[in-house]
């Protein structure tokens, strides 16, 4: 049984100045005393996962580091509350599932299985204003997408919504491994990028090597490319956290830059801590993910490499929808397991952005979508989501990868 304190007077000192430093991607509230209400509210709430929930997850997670297990994450780009319904959060759960399956069973590796889900609720954005010349929408737990200036006002209320999301949906993933849907655990994870929100309930586990602060609102947490800056705010809270954290790199990312996340995220030298979420785009994942790969493994670090072949492929479609094509998505992971066959790295993990409903948001595929499908059912409230069928057609393509680099591994006398 792990056990939580509550903040004791050095990690509370901690913790506060690692949220003085500048943090990117940060709402301005209209009321921020309300803000500060909302934060001891939540704090007052129940957890959403359970700290051996968490630590089930790291001992697996390790073995995902140590190449024993593939790990796969996926769901929604942002979830939204009218969108929290049983059956589009069953429908996702079940997406991964069967992905899941396809790859356990193809590759002969455990699956770790994370949803982008119960708490993914805000979105970190290129631009403030959107072409209307209003805030741009943030996510749920900010703002709404609805285009009136006061609906884009920050609402800290909205926070509290996303919370009682939440802790639904997490019942609902409970259900659905009690069921028999699925075989095994099922873990959930949001971008911890509203400090606000990620603040509010922490606790200390002393389980680990040093005291660090144990999230209840989620059991894998990640940085994202937007927020990762090193004298930022979001790596010195990620710092602190007992939960395993993921960090996205994308092409600007140095090998220097790579070292750094992990001497400070992963101090000790954990297998599968941290997780280095390349997302380079297919068109430089070969150039510019080896030399982060080098100098990582040449510092000793034991950290999960995982894809996240959408981020980096975005592009605006002639009628203008922002999609990606799935050629481009499979030609990036092909380029990661490339790039980690040459030198000999366990390619660790997949993180996509996948429903199990039936849009039309995604390029490729098949059946294959076309430029002129994209406006039949595009309803991603930030970035388009490979659908079912898409999903399972990347599913089979990655397990072809996996499988292929496992028999090279084992030819070049590596275990994977
Ligand atoms: O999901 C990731 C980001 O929030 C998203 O790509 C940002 O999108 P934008 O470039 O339209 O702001
Ligand atoms: C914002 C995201 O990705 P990135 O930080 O890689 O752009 C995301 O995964 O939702």
């Amino acid at each position: 049984m792990t056990h939580i304190h509550p903040l004791d007077g050095v990690l509370a000192g901690r913790l506060a100045a690692a949220l003085r430093k500048p943090a990117a991607q940060q709402p301005l509230w209209r009321d921020p005393r309300r803000a500060r209400d909302v934060v001891a509210a939540l704090g007052r709430a129940g957890p959403i996962v359970t700290p051996e929930e968490t630590a089930r997850l790291s001992r697996q997670l390790a073995a995902v580091a140590r190449g024993e297990a593939f790990l796969l994450q996926g769901g929604d780009c942002a979830e939204t509350f009218a969108d929290n319904t049983e059956a589009h959060q069953r429908g996702n759960l079940r997406t991964l599932a069967r992905m899941a399956g396809v790859l356990a069973q193809r590759a002969g590796l455990p699956v770790v299985k994370i949803a982008r889900m119960a708490g993914q609720y805000a979105k970190p954005r290129s631009q403030t204003v959107d072409a209307h010349g209003l805030p741009v929408y943030r996510g749920d737990m900010v703002n709404s997408a609805e285009a009136t200036a006061a609906a884009r006002t920050p609402d800290p209320d909205r926070m509290l919504r996303a919370h009682a999301g939440a802790a639904e949906t997490m019942a609902l993933v409970r259900e659905f491994r009690r069921s028999g849907a699925d075989e095994g655990d099922i873990y959930v994870s949001h971008e911890a990028l509203l400090l606000d929100y990620e603040r509010s309930q922490l606790g200390v586990d002393t389980t680990g090597p040093e005291p660090r602060l144990a999230s209840g609102l989620g059991h894998f947490l990640w940085i994202g490319e937007r927020t990762r800056q090193l004298d930022g705010a979001h790596i010195a809270f990620a710092e602190l956290l007992a939960n395993p954290i993921g960090v996205k790199i994308g092409p600007s990312t140095t090998p220097e830059q790579a070292v750094e996340y992990v001497r400070r995220l992963d101090p000790h030298g954990e297998p599968g801590r941290v997780t280095l979420v390349s997302r380079m785009g297919h068109a430089l994942v070969r150039e510019v993910l080896p030399p982060i790969v080098e100098k990582v493994t040449a510092s000793g670090s034991s950290v999960i490499w995982q894809c996240d072949p959408m981020h980096g492929n975005t592009y605006l479609s002639a009628n203008g929808y922002k999609t990606r094509h799935f050629r481009r998505i499979v030609d990036e992971l092909t380029g990661f397991f490339e790039v980690h066959r040459q030198l000999g790295t366990h390619p660790g993990g997949i993180h996509v952005e996948v429903t199990g409903d039936d849009v039309t948001e995604c390029l490729g595929g098949a059946p294959a979508i076309a430029e002129a499908d994209l406006p039949a059912r595009y309803e991603t409230a930030c970035d388009p989501r490979l659908n079912a069928g898409q999903a399972m057609g990347l599913a089979h393509s990655v397990a072809e990868l996996v499988a292929r680099s496992r028999t090279t591994g084992l030819r070049n006398g590596r275990s994977l």
